[in-house]
């Protein structure tokens, strides 16, 4: 068998042997085809290949089932090359396509080997009568489950329709199932087994397990300076102080922008060229990072978690935590960067309390959230706090570090012989803990009635202090930067820890976390009403000095990031128990806070230098003392001298002309990521990034989303990014069957209505649209065989009216009022900065051509720019391309509003300015990480520019 095996491998897809013994053993197994099997191998360990080549080799027709359309479009062209016939049914198909390969699948023996269909498109009944009649005629090979993590509901990707698969197993009993999966933890392994009805699977499993990383955790706490500490461990990694030289380099990951920054500032002052890595830095410069860092011209890089996926560097030595990871499952995968060729490498975490319960509470935050959405809640809430409790006890507890990661994905205890920190002294690692215990009862003695949460939440370690946006990029403040910032923080944490004190009386609130109320206003950052709220707005004002309230009104019509994170202080206290008259909005109070350093510079005045700026001048002191430093900081060593000399003169270009060209090259960047979202070189991290963006997606506001595009053909922009998700792009009559098999009234659907109704502001109305049974022959001949001409035909008849007016109280509400009188007005302006040269069309025109001469466009009210600008923006947030929902909502918000005002425009200008705004914003932004990303955002033309180009 493996002779033959190997021949096919050969002749097949062109490999001399297998990639490793589980990939052969798995392939056996497949080709056997007596049992059902499990696969978890890591990412680019070749699991494809474990299904394809035993279906080339089997009579009949393998079935896969993948997640998302454009991998199932990678996968088909890498089998066609190979002259494999592979195909895939989808809504993207055209009808000339899918008629053809219904028709081979029809026949007496089809030549498909391998058909690669969505789990939304193999539970429609669009499907079945296809899939009935393959299973009766036995052409069904195998059934193969990629990215089988999605079943599960504890991990990060789930796809709801991927539970749907267990009943398509059940269907198929003769049929061998195979399931892959790169990451999943016990209880996710065992999730995915259950849930695809696997018989007595056989598991091939890569162990978890790599001698040479060496894991150890330090208390970032104790130490006297964390940068020193910092510093002597990467110098000790990358054997600095041997003179070797010895061609390693490291990645340090921060949780927020701002850490970055900081870090690889104070790396780069003491002595070691680091850089900072960021979704803040333009999208040039953070390729430049990454391609100095990956060629060994910058040693390490000072990343959030966007960086490292789909980057495979064989010799990184190091990978530090400079603050705790959010997952046991991410740690496990972030510090796995390390030592990929085999050679001793170093994992670090630098724990703190702080960050213990900075993510604590927000996941707490997030659960309590989507609780409060679904109305009830559920097992798999606590996934999230569950694998943050393991990142957690991997830092806080006695005991080999290798076999902490090991038992949580479920492989036996592996031999660590030393390989971390407490296997080979533990009496250090006990000391530690008790130091760091002593710390804490030093520190936390004081208030005899602090609350504390689940897993230790102290609610008096949010000194008012925090800045960053969402756990994920949040970061403790002041570590090693006494600015001014640190005196008003302080004020201000003084003033919050008086009202914390003042909510918490005398009596002790008991051991639980208490969650922000369920309906604090402040959760949307736009409105004003915080009942039951005393803090006044003077007491708050006075703790701002006054530099800070200028730059209050010089940006506040736009929120920072910042806001969010003073929602969530207050809200916090918000039981409170008088009514708040007057006070101070939270999109004012970001000014309080710390300016960040990097995303956000504005101008001379800013006291901070970024790492950029100190890697300048350290570059020039390098080179007035090249043979000193070059030798030990660069590969390119000093004869790379003038190449740097130029760089330097390009980073210190006119900034206006340095702009505008890293403008067109971002947007050359853009616009060729959305013609081909799945092709380049960092198909990797797209694929990670495609699957948890469309996991979120789907659980929470897209299925709404869908509805909607049951009324509207949506996609009628070229320029708008394609569809990633057969969920997202199905046909509307797809949608529409896609609903009648859903329960109609689905806590899925009654979240995403909600969602949505978040975003615009008001209240809107699904359609849904039902289409009797009795036509299911008729549904299936339309979703399989029409056009997209019949396609659009169908989504007329069920159209809405389009000048249906949106109801009165739209615009009516004092609520709304209060909103719009709240958000960042629009300020009229002509762009500055030649951007609207890259508009491709004229607003103006596409009004004249649509409305009499004399006759003025009908205003477009708020909610339907909202409806507008949802539309255009979803696919963009379907693409992963915000940090998070609520910022994506938060950015439709400000669109809608921007767009609004004025209400002289009408709705085709408006959805003009809609795409402009949008595709002007993507062209500067790669992914929005803050609401600081849009704060320049204005709108394209006013109504006075285009009057005048008329
Ligand atoms: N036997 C082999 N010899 C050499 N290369 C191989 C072999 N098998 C697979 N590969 C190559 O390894 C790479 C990774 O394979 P593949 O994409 O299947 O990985 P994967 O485990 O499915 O990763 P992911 O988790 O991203 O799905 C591909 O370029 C593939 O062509
Ligand atoms: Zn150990």
């Amino acid at each position: 068998m493996t002779t033959s095996l190997k021949q096919a491998l050969k002749t097949h897809f062109g490999f001399d042997s297998f990639k490793s013994k589980l990939q052969e053993d798995v392939v056996k197994a497949v080709v056997r085809g007596d049992r059902d099997v499990f696969v978890c191998m890591p990412t680019g360990a070749g699991k494809s290949l474990c299904y394809q080549l035993p279906a080339v080799l089997a009579e009949g027709i393998t079935l896969v089932i993948s997640p998302l359309i454009a991998l199932i479009r990678d996968q088909v062209d890498h089998l066609r090359d190979h002259n494999i016939p592979a195909c895939s049914i989808n809504s993207k198909l055209p009808a000339v396509e899918r008629r053809l390969i219904l028709a081979d699948l029809g026949s007496s023996s089809p030549k498909l080997k391998l058909l690669y269909i969505t789990p939304e498109m193999v539970a429609s009944p669009s499907f079945q009568p296809c899939l009935t009649d393959l299973c009766s005629r036995s052409l069904l090979s195998h059934l193969a489950v990629d990215e089988a993590h999605c079943v599960s509901q504890w991990g990060h990707d789930f796809r709801p329709d991927y539970l749907k698969l267990g009943e398509l197993r059940a269907r198929l009993p003769g049929v061998p199932c195979l399931a892959l999966t790169a990451t999943a933890p016990k209880n996710v392994q065992e999730d995915i087994i259950q849930s695809l009805k696997l018989r007595l699977p056989l598991s091939f499993i890569t162990p978890v397990f790599r001698n040479n990383l060496h894991y150890d955790v330090i208390f970032r706490e104790l130490l006297p300076n964390p940068y020193v500490h910092l510093h002597a461990f990467i110098k000790k990694a990358l054997m600095l102080d041997s003179g070797s030289n010895g061609q390693g380099c490291g990645i340090v990951y921060c949780r927020t922008r701002e850490g970055c920054e900081t870090v690889a500032y104070q790396l780069t002052k003491l002595g070691i060229l680091s850089k900072a890595y960021h979704a803040g830095l333009k999208a040039g410069d953070r390729t430049e990072v990454q391609n100095e860092w990956m060629q060994g011209r910058v040693l390490v890089i000072v990343a959030t978690i966007s960086f490292g996926m789909g980057v495979d560097k064989a010799n990184v030595r190091f990978v530090a935590h400079w603050n705790l990871a959010k997952s046991l499952t991410s740690y496990y995968q972030e510090s796995g960067r390390a030592g990929r060729d085999g050679l001793p490498s170093s994992c670090r975490t630098y724990y703190s309390a702080k960050d213990k319960a900075q993510i604590n509470f927000f996941i707490c935050q997030d659960v309590n959230r989507r609780q409060r959405k679904r109305g009830s809640a559920k097992e798999s809430d606590k996934a999230a706090i569950t694998d943050f409790e393991a990142m957690v006890s991997f830092c806080e507890r006695e005991g080999c570090r290798h076999a902490t990661i090991s038992k949580f994905f479920g492989d036996k205890t592996p031999n660590c012989a030393g390989a971390c920190d407490f296997c080979s002294n533990p009496k250090v690692v006990q000391a530690q803990l008790a130091r760091a215990a002593a710390l804490r009862t030093n520190t936390l003695a004081a208030p005899s009635n602090t609350p504390k949460g689940p897993f230790g939440f102290q609610a008096d370690l949010y000194e008012g202090g925090k800045k960053g946006y969402g756990f994920e990029r949040y970061d403790e403040g002041g570590e090693g930067n006494e600015d001014d910032g640190t005196k008003r923080k302080k004020e201000f944490s003084d003033l919050f820890k008086k009202q914390m004190k003042l909510r918490k009386g005398s009596d002790s609130q008991g051991e639980d976390f208490i969650p922000p109320d369920a309906d604090c206003p402040l959760r949307e950052a736009s409105s004003q009403k915080i009942p039951k709220l005393t803090v006044k707005v003077s007491e708050m004002k006075k703790a701002a000095p006054a530099s800070t309230k200028v730059e209050k009104v010089e940006s506040n019509k736009t929120r920072t990031s910042d806001s969010r994170e003073t929602e969530a202080e207050v809200a916090s206290s918000s039981s409170f128990t008088h009514e708040m008259v007057g006070f101070t909005s939270a999109s004012e109070m970001y000014s309080l806070k710390r300016k960040r350093i990097g995303a956000g510079q504005r101008g001379s005045s800013n006291p901070f230098i970024t790492a950029k700026d100190l890697l300048k001048s350290s570059m020039l002191d390098t080179e007035s003392n090249k043979e000193k430093e070059s030798g030990r900081f660069f590969n390119d060593s000093s004869g790379d001298m003038k190449a740097k000399r130029e760089r330097l003169k390009e980073t210190n270009m006119d900034t206006s002309s340095a702009a505008s060209s890293s403008i067109k090259a971002r947007a050359k960047a853009v616009s060729a990521s959305l013609d081909n979202p799945t092709k380049g070189g960092k198909a990797m991290s797209k694929k990670q990034q495609k699957l948890a963006e469309a996991a979120k997606s789907s659980r929470n506001i897209s299925q709404y989303f869908t509805k909607k595009q049951t009324t509207e053909k949506i996609q009628e922009d070229a320029d708008m990014p394609e569809e990633l998700d057969a969920t997202f792009s199905h046909t509307p009559s797809e949608i529409a069957q896609e609903n009648i098999s859903r329960e109609q009234h689905s806590p899925a659907s009654v979240e995403a209505v909600e969602s949505s109704q978040d975003v615009i502001q008001a209240e809107s109305k699904t359609a849904v649209i039902v289409i009797p049974d009795d036509n299911k022959e008729k549904k299936t001949a339309e979703i399989l065989n029409t056009s997209e001409q019949d396609t659009t035909s169908i989504t007329e008849q069920n159209k809405p009216k389009e000048e249906a007016k949106p109801p009165e109280i739209q615009e009516g509400t004092d609520d709304i009022k209060e909103k719009r009188d709240l958000s960042p007005p629009a300020k009229r302006s002509r762009p500055t900065d030649g951007h609207s040269r890259r508009v491709t069309f004229n607003p103006s025109v596409q009004e004249r051509a649509l409305h009499p001469v004399n006759v003025p466009p009908k205003p477009v009210m708020l909610k339907e720019a909202a409806d507008i600008v949802v539309r255009y923006l979803d696919p963009f947030y379907k693409q992963g391309k915000f940090a998070t929902k609520e910022l994506f909502k938060s950015f439709a918000r400000y669109l809608s509003h921007l767009l609004a005002e004025g209400r002289s425009r009408g709705k085709s200008q408006v959805k003009a300015e809609a795409k402009a705004l949008i595709k002007k914003f993507f062209s500067s932004v790669q992914r929005c990480e803050s609401e600081a990303d849009w704060k320049h955002l204005k709108r394209p033309h006013s109504r006075k520019t285009t009057e005048k180009n008329k």
